[in-house]
C-alpha cells in the first residue's frame, strides 16, 4: 500500500503519461497526461486489464521482473504510443506490480523529422565550410579545437589530428591566440596579422564568438592568407615602377622645332644626357623643361632605371621631406607601420626630376645639398644615412639668381645644381616654330578626337604667329585643341573665328599680355557671363605670369592668393 501511494504521488506531479499495473495486469493507477494520451477519463481507465485492452501474446506478463518497451495503437484513440514498462518491486525484490510511461508515437516522427533536418543542415553547412577558400578553425567553450576545414590544412600545413582537441594555441608561430582573447572577452576581433603553423604563414585573422541561447559555446576564427596579398602589392609596385619609367616617354626625338634657338638647345641637352652632370632646366612655364627632362633621361645610360618627377611646388614643405626622403617607422603621427621609401631610394639607379625648384624651403635645400655633395639620404626620423646613385635633374622658371640675392635660395645649391645649365628659350623668341607645332598638333588632336582636319588658314595662322604666347608651347595646344573640338564635323579648315579673341603686345617681348575676349557680341552670346568670366580670369593668369616672368609663387602672391589654388586654377584653366 505504501508503495502504491508513493506510485500514486509521482504520477500526479509528473507531467508525463504514467500507469500503475497491478499483477492482475489491472491498471489502478493514471494521471492526466495519461488520460489525455489515451484520450479517455482517468475513471474509464482505472481498472482496465492492460492486457485486455492491449492484447499482444508476445508480452511478458508482470510477474516478470524485464523491462519491457513496445508500441501499440491506443485502445481509445486512435494513436500509436510506446509504452515503456517496469516492474515494481516490494522491499524484498518481489514484483509487486508495473509502472508504464506512455509516449505519443507521433512526438517520435517529430523529433526523427527534425533530427533528419538539422543532419541535413550539417551536412550543408559542412559542405560550405569545406568549400570556401577562407581558412575555419573553431574551438568550444574551453578553448579545445573541435572543426577545421580543408582551406585551414592547405593554409597551415596543420591537418585534424594536430588541431581537434588540442588548445588554441596549437597553430600559431608568431602572435597571440585571438580563440583565447574572445572566450575571454565574447567579443569579435577583426583584422588581427599572426603568422600561423610550420610554414609561418602570414595571415589575418577574425574571430567571433559562438553564443547559443546565451550561452558561449566556442568561437569561430577565419584566417586569411595575406603572402598573396604581399605577392600581389609587389607585383603591382612592379607595374607602377614600370609605369613610372614607362612616364619618361619623350625622346629628343618627340621635341618639335627646328628654329636655330631650338636646335641649339636640344644639342645641348643631348650633349648634357651622356654625362652624368646635374641638369639645371631654366624656361618659362610651358618651354617643355619637362619634356626635355625626359628625353635627357631616355638618352641617358639610367634609361633603364627609374624617372621620377617630383613637382616641388605642389606639396607642402613636411610632406615634400617625407615623400623625398621617405621616413622611418614612428617619425611622426600618423606615419605608417614600417615607414616609407622616398622618392630617391625609389629612383636609385635612375633620374629624379625636380620640377619647381625654386620653390623649395631653406630646410629642403640644405638636405638636398647633402645629397648632390654626399650622394646619400637620411629618412626623416632617422640619424643614419645611406647612399643613392641618383641623377638630378632640375626645373625652374623662377629668377634664381634673383633668390640668392634675397638669401631665400642657398648659392652652395645654386652652384651644385648649375652644373649643366639649359635655357630653354619661349615660344615667341621662335616663332618660325609656330607653324611646325600646329601642324604637328593638327595631327595628334586628329588622332586623339578622331577628326580629319588638314590645316589651318593664312589668317589663322597669322593670329597665331603673331601672339605672345605667355603660356608657351602648353597655351598653343590649348587654343588649338579647344578650337578643334569647336569646329562643326565635316570642317577641315581651322579659321580665324575657331580661335578665341587673341590681342596682342607684338611689339615689345616685355610688354604685358592681353586678352581681350568678347569683343564682339557672338562671343558674348556664346559665353555668357560665366563664359566671359572664365575668359577674363584665364587672361588673368596669364598677364600675371607673364608680369612675373613665368614665377607661379610671385603670380599667386601678386594676385594674393595661395600657391596651390594658383595650382588649381591653372589647371582648370589648362595652363599648368
Ligand atoms: N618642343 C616641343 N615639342 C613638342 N611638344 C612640346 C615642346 N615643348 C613643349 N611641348 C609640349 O607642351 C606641353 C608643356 O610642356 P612641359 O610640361 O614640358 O613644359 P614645362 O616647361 O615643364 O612647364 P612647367 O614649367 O609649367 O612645368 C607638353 O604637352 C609638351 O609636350
Amino acid at each position: 500500500m505504501f508503495i502504491r501511494s508513493q506510485l500514486e504521488k509521482m504520477a500526479e506531479k509528473a507531467n508525463y503519461a504514467i500507469l500503475g499495473i497491478n499483477l492482475l495486469n489491472e491498471i489502478v493507477i493514471c494521471n492526466i497526461p495519461a488520460a489525455k494520451l489515451l484520450e479517455s477519463s482517468i475513471p474509464e481507465i482505472l481498472g482496465k486489464d492492460l492486457w485486455q485492452l492491449m492484447p499482444d501474446d508476445s508480452l511478458p506478463q508482470v510477474r516478470d521482473s524485464e523491462s519491457i518497451q513496445f508500441n501499440q495503437i491506443s485502445p481509445f484513440g486512435n494513436k500509436m504510443i510506446i509504452i515503456s514498462r517496469m516492474p515494481y518491486h516490494d522491499d524484498q525484490g518481489r514484483v509487486i506490480g508495473a509502472v508504464a510511461f506512455l509516449r505519443d508515437m507521433t512526438e517520435y516522427e517529430e523529433l526523427k523529422g527534425k533530427v533528419n533536418t538539422l543532419q541535413e543542415i550539417r551536412i550543408l553547412l559542412t559542405a560550405i565550410i569545406n568549400s570556401t577558400q577562407d581558412a575555419i578553425s573553431v574551438v568550444d567553450e574551453n578553448g579545445l579545437g573541435i572543426l577545421i576545414n580543408p582551406a585551414y590544412t592547405r593554409l597551415t600545413g596543420l591537418t585534424a589530428e594536430d588541431v581537434i582537441g588540442k588548445p588554441p594555441t596549437v597553430d600559431i608561430a608568431e602572435g597571440e591566440s585571438m580563440h583565447i582573447q574572445v572566450l575571454r572577452t565574447r567579443q569579435a576581433v577583426k583584422g588581427v596579422s599572426m603568422k600561423v603553423g610550420p610554414k609561418r604563414k602570414e595571415v589575418i585573422v577574425n574571430v567571433a564568438p559562438i553564443i547559443v541561447s546565451g550561452q558561449l559555446r566556442g568561437t569561430v576564427g577565419v584566417l586569411h592568407d595575406i603572402s598573396e596579398i604581399h605577392r600581389l602589392s609587389e607585383e603591382l609596385e612592379r607595374a607602377k615602377r614600370l609605369i613610372r619609367h614607362l612616364e619618361a616617354k619623350y625622346t629628343f626625338s618627340d621635341i618639335v622645332g627646328e628654329s636655330e634657338s631650338i636646335k641649339a638647345t636640344i644639342e645641348q641637352a643631348v650633349r648634357a644626357a651622356v654625362t652624368p652632370a646635374t641638369v639645371l632646366l631654366r624656361g618659362e612655364s610651358g618651354t617643355g623643361k619637362e619634356l626635355f627632362a625626359h628625353a635627357i633621361h631616355r638618352s641617358s645610360e639610367r634609361q633603364k632605371g627609374q624617372f621620377i618627377r617630383v613637382n616641388c611646388a605642389a606639396l607642402a614643405d613636411s610632406l615634400l621631406e617625407s615623400e623625398l626622403f621617405g621616413y622611418v617607422e614612428g617619425a611622426f603621427t600618423g606615419a605608417k607601420r614600417g615607414g616609407k621609401v622616398g622618392l630617391f631610394e625609389e629612383a636609385n639607379g635612375g633620374t629624379i626630376f625636380l620640377d619647381e625648384i625654386g620653390e623649395i624651403s631653406q630646410n629642403l635645400q640644405s638636405k638636398l645639398l647633402r645629397v648632390l655633395q654626399e650622394r646619400e639620404i637620411v629618412k626623416v626620423g632617422d640619424n643614419r644615412s645611406f647612399n643613392v646613385d641618383v641623377r638630378v635633374i632640375a626645373a625652374t622658371n623662377a629668377n634664381l639668381e634673383e633668390a640668392l640675392r634675397a638669401g631665400r635660395f642657398r648659392e652652395d645649391l645654386y652652384y651644385r645644381l648649375n652644373v649643366i645649365p639649359i635655357i630653354i628659350p619661349p615660344l615667341r623668341q621662335r616663332r618660325d616654330d609656330i607653324p611646325l607645332f600646329v601642324h604637328h598638333l593638327i595631327g595628334s588632336f586628329n588622332q586623339d578626337y578622331g577628326r580629319g582636319v588638314e590645316r589651318v588658314t593664312d589668317d589663322a595662322l597669322q593670329i597665331l604667329m603673331g601672339y605672345h604666347w605667355p603660356g608657351n608651347v602648353r597655351e598653343l595646344e590649348n587654343i588649338l585643341g579647344r578650337a578643334i573640338i569647336n569646329m562643326r564635323i565635316g570642317e577641315t579648315v581651322v579659321e580665324k573665328h575657331h580661335l578665341p579673341i587673341l590681342t596682342l603686345p607684338i611689339a615689345n617681348d616685355s610688354e604685358a599680355c592681353f586678352i581681350e575676349p568678347a569683343k564682339s557680341t557672338k562671343s558674348m552670346e556664346e559665353g555668357g557671363f560665366d563664359g566671359l568670366q572664365r575668359q577674363w580670369e584665364r587672361a588673368l593668369l596669364l598677364v600675371t605670369l607673364q608680369r612675373t616672368g613665368g614665377n607661379k609663387t610671385k603670380a599667386a602672391q601678386q594676385l594674393k592668393m595661395s600657391i596651390r589654388n594658383f595650382y588649381y586654377k591653372l589647371e582648370r584653366h589648362g595652363l599648368n
